[in-house]
């Protein structure tokens, strides 16, 4: 369960986030707004990759700016841009990469890789360098790496930003496939069919929080699109 409580953010003089208090504890949950309303920086603070300037953000209890690396174990984060994240030169060297340091024997990382390669159809690509993959394979491998670390939620910062039509279908369809709890950050309304919960941020505020028709129904009048 993420718990964010009275947090606000600022980078340098400007604050993007201000005065936000939420609960998040439904298994499908998207945050969606205007480019630069804050959404990004929502996402990293669940993970502890940014914390907040005042306020606290409490994963499962623990706090991410104290427990950042316990918390960075638990909560996957997949990037808008997946060569941000792909490391290595070929696929499978890729997946097993976040594996290590991780207390796993050789024999188990091999295990999860292979597995990882077979979940996410990846297998005959198993040994492709990773540079020369389609960004819709990229992404791919972007989401099964953070996946093979069987974390305990996943939260996907506008994951088909960069994808074609074919490629979003895959990656929406690996996302209703998870079991883990997800929060995902996207412009993509398409994408958000079958969520629990869509909150809205405009200029920095949590403006509104409910179930996805109410939620995006406010959000199309707030952009003026209907
Ligand atoms: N590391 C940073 N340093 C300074 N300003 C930043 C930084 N990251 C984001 N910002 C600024 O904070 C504001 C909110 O950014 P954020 O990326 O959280 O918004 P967003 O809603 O995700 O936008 P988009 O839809 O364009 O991705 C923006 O004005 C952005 O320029």
């Amino acid at each position: 369960m993420f718990r964010i409580e009275e947090v606000e953010h600022r980078y340098g003089d400007r604050t993007v986030l201000r005065d936000v208090s939420v609960e998040l504890t439904e298994r499908r949950v998207a945050v969606v707004g205007a480019n630069g309303s804050g959404k990004s920086t929502f996402a990293r603070l669940l993970n502890g990759l940014v914390v907040p300037t005042s306020g606290t953000v409490t994963v499962d209890g623990l706090d991410t700016r104290k427990d950042g690396r316990r918390i960075r174990a638990k909560v996957g984060f997949v990037f808008q841009d997946p060569d941000l994240q792909i490391v290595m030169p070929t696929v499978a060297e890729d997946l097993a990469f976040g594996l290590k340091h991780r207390g796993l024997s050789k024999a188990d990382i091999d295990q999860r890789v292979e597995q990882a390669l077979e979940d996410n159809g990846l297998r005959d690509l198993r040994d492709q360098p990773a540079h020369l993959l389609s960004g819709g394979q990229k992404q791919r491998l972007a989401i099964a790496s953070v996946l093979a670390t069987a974390p305990r939620y996943v939260v996907f910062d506008e994951p088909t930003t960069m994808l074609d039509l074919r490629s979003k279908r895959q990656i929406a369809r690996v996302m209703a496939e998870l079991e883990q709890p997800v929060v995902v950050v996207s412009h993509d309304m398409d994408l958000l069919e079958g969520f629990d919960r869509v909150l809205v941020f405009d200029e920095g505020r949590l403006v509104a929080d409910g179930p996805p028709d109410v939620s995006i129904a406010f959000y199309l009048e707030l952009m003026g699109a209907c």
